[in-house]
């Protein structure tokens, strides 16, 4: 059998007396864009922070490529995107500068960049349609351009998973297509992308397949096995054919 690129098993959280997952087993192969669809409070972010070792869980375990999360983590197999609101914009840093951590794992405790770090960089920035903006402040870029700049420190890094949370959140529907087509890139590649979103009517789009969380895995497979009527008004309230989820 191959080995999963991320496999989720018997994952139980609880924060107190919250239980915020129950029980959670998926995996997904290498080389694919999993959606992980659900409510407010259905434990995306949960997950998310479990995956990439932030969180111990109460049970269950979290391999990455056959890693637990924090060797993947320190190995650079991993790599995360994080919401808006939980990075500082006001922070003084280039793009080229955001995108050069993803080499940190790479060089010297002097962290002094070198060619090799400095073309993977510039790669980076190409994939993603930023060269022309690396100069910029982070600060000063679009929601769109900034989401990129963390997608383009991902690949300098070379993970091979990504974790990305509500990618397409406060982005117009330009910047939304320039990401779409760099996520696609990165999976032609090889890469495995979970991409948790509220933005229901892309998921069929651009998803291999996908993961309806409520607590615990409601559903997984082709999208539109998992975008049922029925599951979409139990989950979100929606009906079929309706845009995004509340
Ligand atoms: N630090 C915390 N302490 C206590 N309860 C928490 C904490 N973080 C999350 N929870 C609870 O755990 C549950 C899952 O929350 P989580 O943030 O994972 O959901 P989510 O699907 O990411 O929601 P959203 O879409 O709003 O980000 C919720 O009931 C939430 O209130």
């Amino acid at each position: 059998m191959t080995e999963a690129a991320v496999a989720v098993d018997g994952v139980t959280v609880r924060y107190g007396d919250v239980l915020a997952l129950e029980d959670v087993a998926f995996s997904v192969p290498a080389g694919r864009i999993c959606g992980l669809l659900g409510t407010n409070g259905s434990g995306k972010s949960t997950l998310f922070r479990t995956v990439i070792g932030m969180l111990t869980p109460e049970r269950g375990t979290v391999r990455l490529h056959g890693h637990p999360p924090a060797r993947a983590r320190a190995r650079g197999v991993v790599g995360y995107v994080p919401q808006a609101e939980q990075v500082d914009w006001a922070f003084p840093v280039r793009v080229v500068d955001v995108v050069m951590m993803g080499r940190y794992g790479h060089m010297g405790p002097t962290r002094r960049p070198r060619a090799a770090d400095r073309a993977a960089v510039a790669d980076a920035l190409e994939r993603t349609g930023l060269t022309d903006l690396a100069h910029r402040q982070i600060g000063a870029l679009s929601g769109g351009q900034r989401k990129r700049a963390f997608v383009a420190r991902g690949i300098a890094q070379g993970a091979r998973v990504f974790l990305l949370d509500e990618p397409f959140a406060g982005v117009d529907k330009g910047s939304e297509a320039t990401i779409v087509e760099v996520l696609r890139g990165m999976r032609d590649d090889g890469r495995t992308l979970l991409v948790s979103t509220h933005d229901l009517a892309s998921v069929p789009d651009f998803c291999d397949e996908a993961v309806l969380l409520q607590q615990r895995v409601v559903a997984h497979g082709r999208p539109e096995e998992v975008l049922t009527p029925q599951r979409l008004l139990a989950a979100f309230g929606v009906g079929a054919g309706t845009g995004r989820a509340v």
